[in-house]
């Protein structure tokens, strides 16, 4: 029997958490980060105070994203001072520059559009950890639930991307067997509400990854 190496387990993202038992439950039932988001226009947008109850009830290995979209330099290094953050999303039009001030591992975010040239992007921001890709909106920065084309992904890029942007527990299977990115992101996919978190949507998503990884790995 071929042994199933390297061995698929695609990573999950929950976003937008308010709450720190939506926290803790979306990483019980499997999930491996939980994203904070610091964007004032965002409903889900956190106060520190808030950020730091969230992070204090999850158990280690759990990994904090830090959500900001081009945020002033002060403010998030304030933010970085006083709430553990493993990794930065950024999710705006930061520069390659602007990322890699911060000493943290980040992620970037591309908002995708027909014209996006993603390898030309992925050249740009060599020390970035991933590339969370998003769907362009005109009006929203993102967390709205809007999905782009999948098929704009390039195969060679497959284990860089964090693929989001309209995930739902009925259509991420499809997501993953279309893209098979390092990881998925979900936010509104699993809410209730703006920020409340819904555990039979998140158990249902995480579900789904379970399935296809299994699948990967035993075809
Ligand atoms: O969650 C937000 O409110 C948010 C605000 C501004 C930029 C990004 C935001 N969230 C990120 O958006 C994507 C997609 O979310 P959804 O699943 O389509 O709702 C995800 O990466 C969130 O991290």
């Amino acid at each position: 029997m071929k042994f199933p190496y390297p061995f698929r387990r695609t990573r999950v993202k929950i976003c937008g958490f308010t709450r720190p038992d939506d926290a803790l439950t979306s990483v019980q039932l499997g999930a491996d980060a939980i994203g904070l988001v610091f964007y004032p226009p965002s409903p889900r947008t956190l106060d520190v105070e808030t950020a730091r109850n969230i992070v204090s009830v999850l158990p280690a290995f759990a990994t904090v994203v830090g959500l900001f979209v081009d945020e002033d330099e002060s403010v998030v290094r304030k933010i970085l001072e006083q709430v553990r953050i493993d990794l930065i999303q950024f999710h705006g039009e930061e520069t390659p520059d602007y990322c890699r001030r911060f000493g943290k591992p980040y992620i970037k975010a591309v908002r995708m559009r027909s014209e996006t040239d993603l390898e030309s992007v992925v050249r740009a921001y060599p020390d970035a950890a991933g590339f969370l890709l998003d769907a362009w909106h005109p009006d929203v920065k993102g967390g709205a639930g809007h999905r782009f084309d999948w098929n704009m992904v390039p195969k060679e890029l497959r284990q860089s991307v964090i693929l989001a942007g309209g995930l739902t527990p009925e259509n991420v299977g499809e997501a993953l067997r279309t893209v098979g990115p390092y990881a998925v992101d979900v936010s509104s996919g699993v809410e209730a509400g703006k920020g409340i978190k819904d555990a039979g949507k998140m158990a249902a998503f995480l579900e789904q990854v379970h399935e296809y990884d299994h699948r990967a790995n035993i075809d």
